[in-house]
C-alpha cells in the first residue's frame, strides 16, 4: 500500500493517464519517462519521481509499458466500483460542468443535481435529474454520493458546504469565490478561474 501521496503528485497522475490513453489508441505500448516528459511540457527527471513514488519501474531498454501504467495509476485514483457525485447550483456554470463531464471515460459518475430554483427542480440536465436543495442531504446520504461540486452564488456556498459535510460528503471542489472551511476529514478543492487569470496576467506584464 503506497502511502498518502502529494497533491500534485496526483493531479500529474491524471495527466499521464490521459496522456498514456490517447498513446495507447494510436497503438503504441512502450514508453519513455523523456516521450511523456515532452507530452506534457514537464520535465523526465519529474515524471521518473512520479512514477517511482507509486512504486512501478520501467526497463532501461524499453522504458514503461503503457498498458500497465494506466492501470496502476487507476488503482491508485479511482476505487473499484466508482464514485458519485452531486452538483450544486445548476446555472449557468453547473450545466457547463455537467455538459463537459457527461460520457467521460471515468470513474467518477455525477447522479444528481441540485437548485433551489422551483424552475429547475425535477428536470434533467445531461441526463441527471435536479432535485429541490431541501433534499439534498437526505439524497446524497440515500445514493451514498461521496463528492461534490459547488457552483452555487458565493453567498450561498458556505451554507451548502456546512450541509454537504453533514449529509456525509467526503471530497469538494469549490467553483464559488467564496473561501470555504471544511472539518480535516473532507478534502477541499478550490477553483477561481480569476486567479489563475491574474496570474497570467502578472506574467504577461511588461517590466
Ligand atoms: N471558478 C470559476 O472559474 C468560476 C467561473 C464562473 C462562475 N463561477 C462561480 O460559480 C458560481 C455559479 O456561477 P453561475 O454563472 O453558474 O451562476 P448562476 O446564477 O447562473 O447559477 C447559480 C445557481 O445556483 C442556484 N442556487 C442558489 N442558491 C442555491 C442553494 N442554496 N442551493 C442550491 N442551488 C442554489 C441558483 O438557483 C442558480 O441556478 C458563482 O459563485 C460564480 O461566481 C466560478
Amino acid at each position: 500500500m503506497i502511502k498518502r501521496l502529494p497533491d500534485k503528485t496526483v493531479e500529474r497522475l491524471s495527466q499521464y493517464r490521459r496522456a498514456l490513453l490517447n498513446y495507447y489508441s494510436g497503438g503504441k505500448h512502450h514508453i519513455f519517462s523523456h516521450e511523456i516528459a515532452s507530452l506534457l511540457h514537464i520535465t523526465a527527471v519529474q515524471v521518473r519521481r512520479d512514477i517511482m513514488l507509486i512504486g512501478y519501474t520501467g526497463t532501461l531498454r524499453q522504458g514503461y509499458d503503457v498498458k500497465e501504467l494506466i492501470d496502476i495509476i487507476g488503482k491508485i485514483i479511482d476505487t473499484r466500483e466508482g464514485q458519485k457525485v452531486a452538483v450544486i447550483g445548476i446555472g449557468n456554470l453547473g450545466r457547463a460542468i455537467m455538459g463537459y463531464f457527461s460520457g467521460k471515460r471515468t470513474k467518477l459518475t455525477i447522479v444528481a443535481a441540485f437548485d433551489s430554483n422551483p424552475e429547475k427542480v425535477n428536470r434533467i440536465y445531461t441526463g441527471v435529474q435536479c432535485y429541490h436543495s431541501d433534499q439534498m442531504i437526505e439524497i446524497i446520504k440515500r445514493e451514498g454520493i461521496s463528492i461534490a461540486v459547488i457552483s452555487v452564488p458565493g453567498e450561498m456556498a458556505a451554507q451548502v458546504a456546512e450541509e454537504l459535510v453533514m449529509a456525509g460528503i467526503r471530497g469538494i471542489l469549490n467553483f464559488s469565490p467564496k473561501a470555504l472551511n471544511v472539518p480535516p476529514h473532507v478534502y477541499l478543492q478550490e477553483y477561481d478561474m480569476i486567479t489563475s487569470l491574474e496570474k497570467i496576467a502578472y506574467f504577461v506584464k511588461k517590466p
